[in-house]
């Protein structure tokens, strides 16, 4: 089966959540099924080229799903971009907004090495807003965008757009 077929059976459309008039993509059931959540993983590693990043950049908290199990299958490290507040040391933060509300998302100042070569990853792009963010705060920290990887892209919202040309990879755009 194609990677795009098997993400599709594996999202359930949950209505007017997490407000009214949202058509919420839940992704648990793919997470959940051990070959399906592989497969959603190596392509994605595919897709990328295991050489063209040092370390894997995911954004809170289901991105951190993702990027957890992409950095431990290529033996890279994974860096949490995190939701304000969390983060114990000096950070670089930015607040966007998204397809149901607005968040603030903060990453150590430290936490790349210039030039770093970083794969940004997350569950769904929407809107678009928190992967702008999350792009703009890796090169703010001294990270290298090297690529930036979503399961599901929700085209109909324009998320690509707000990237301003930045290459985005899907396994399944709707
Ligand atoms: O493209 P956008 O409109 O910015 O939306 C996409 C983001 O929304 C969801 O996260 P959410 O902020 O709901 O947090 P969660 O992962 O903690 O559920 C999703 O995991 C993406 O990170
Ligand atoms: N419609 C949606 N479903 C799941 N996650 C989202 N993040 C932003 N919009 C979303």
């Amino acid at each position: 089966m194609e990677i795009s077929e098997l993400v599709a059976s594996k999202v359930l459309d949950v209505p007017d959540f997490p407000k009214p008039g949202i058509l919420f993509k839940d992704l648990m059931p793919l997470f959940a099924d051990g070959p399906a959540f592989a497969a959603a993983v190596d392509a994605i590693i595919a897709e990328q080229g295991a050489d063209t990043f040092d370390v894997v950049a995911g954004m809170e908290a289901r991105g951190f799903v993702i990027a957890a199990a992409v950095a431990y299958a290529t033996g890279k490290g994974i860096v949490p971009v995190r939701k304000a507040g969390k983060l114990p040391r000096q950070t670089v933060s930015a607040t966007y907004a998204l397809e149901y509300g607005e968040a603030t998302l903060e990453v150590h100042a430290d936490a790349f090495l210039a030039g770093e070569r970083v794969l940004v990853v997350d569950d769904v792009l929407a809107t678009g807003g928190t992967a702008a963010a999350t792009l703009n705060l890796v090169e703010q920290a001294g990270g290298r965008v090297s690529g930036f990887s979503v399961v599901l892209e929700l085209s109909f919202l324009a998320g690509r757009e707000r990237l301003e040309g930045r290459p985005v990879h899907a396994l399944l755009t709707v």
